[in-house]
């Protein structure tokens, strides 16, 4: 007879379950959620789709943050391809997110961009909002750069500055989630995984030079960047708190992206466009909303595509 488990009910064969396939279905039982949509034949299958519609095959991939989407529509000789047509792809839902796969050749060379990504408050596990980064990594990308628009929690950080990441707080990881939670997959990379040395030095320093040659500097900062679940944006008090953790920028992406690429053995790069200066102050009116964080990444369009456009060249030459 098999063992009675909490409430009464039929408790797990673990042995069974340990035994071929066992930790899909032990996801399965303990979270009740499934992880079907992520078996490496159905991601080869999203892979093998967009290769099939294009003659494009980048080795670099981009993904566009909030606002800053529109470096898609630079791309030449452009296919694109919006996600509800990708097979297993999930959909963007935010303003500000075109919702598109786009190839093409940004100064001539060949890239892939997500104009559009997907976030843990849209309703999605972060398994799957980070699978484009596994489609991405079938289809030949080897480096990528992911963007993002953050608040600025640094008190030196202006509106329009660009933050280069060199590390994160993974502050979902603290609370026991993660893209990689569940069955390991082998063919993609290790169990366990090492993020120290996750941003690429190399990456960083060649971004710099790009800068330096387009006159940026004065706009360039370099620091932590923590991503929350939001969609709500942060009391005075969360944001005194992750000041004291040492975080330079808060957002609400990136993190689960840049884990799954490390676990696939990408190259990254990431930036955040600060989009507004985080609320540290009891005595204020002013409040964060999307529209403002919209507005700034437009103002920031010009600088973003020529920066972005450079440290394509700087990689693809390396
Ligand atoms: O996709 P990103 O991280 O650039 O978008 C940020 C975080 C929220 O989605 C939104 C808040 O305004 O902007
Ligand atoms: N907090 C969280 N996410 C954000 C912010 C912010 O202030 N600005 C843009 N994305």
């Amino acid at each position: 007879m098999a063992p009675t488990g909490i409430n009464g009910r039929e408790a797990p064969d673990v042995q069974a379950l340990a035994s071929g396939g066992g930790f899909m279905c032990l996801e399965q039982t303990v979270t009740g959620t499934s992880d079907h949509d992520f078996r490496y034949e159905l991601l080869e299958e999203s892979a093998q789709f967009l290769l099939d519609g294009t003659k494009h095959r980048p080795n670099i991939a981009i993904i566009c943050g909030s606002g800053l989407g529109s470096l898609a529509t630079e791309l030449e000789e452009r296919d694109e391809f919006p996600y509800e047509t990708v097979p297993h792809f999930p959909v963007s839902t935010v303003t500000g997110h075109a919702g598109k796969m786009v190839l093409g050749l940004l100064s001539g060379i060949p890239v892939m961009c997500m104009q559009g990504r997907f976030h843990a408050y849209e309703g999605y596990p972060l398994w799957k909002v980070s699978m484009p980064v596994r489609v991405m990594k079938l289809m030949g990308i080897e480096q990528i750069i992911v963007t993002n628009a953050a608040g600025g929690l640094n008190e030196k950080y202006n509106v329009g500055d660009i933050m280069f990441i060199k590390d994160h707080i993974n502050m979902q990881g603290f609370a026991g989630d993660s893209p990689l939670r569940g069955r390991n997959e082998e063919r993609f990379g290790p169990r366990f995984l090492c993020m120290n040395n996750a941003y690429d030095k190399e990456l960083r320093s060649l971004a710099r030079e790009a800068a330096q040659q387009l006159g940026l500097m004065d706009i360039v900062k370099e620091g932590v960047y923590v991503m929350l679940g939001g969609p709500t944006y942060e009391t005075v008090a969360e944001l005194r708190l992750l000041s004291i953790l040492g975080v330079d920028a808060v957002g609400m992406s990136t993190v689960p992206e840049v884990i799954v690429a490390r676990h696939c053995g990408m190259k990254v790069f990431a930036f955040s466009l600060i989009t507004n200066k985080c609320i540290t102050d009891y005595e204020t009116d002013l409040e964060p909303n999307h529209a403002e964080v919209i507005e700034a990444a437009n103002a920031r369009q010009k600088d973003l595509k020529e920066l972005v456009k450079k440290i394509v060249s700087k990689m693809a030459a390396k």
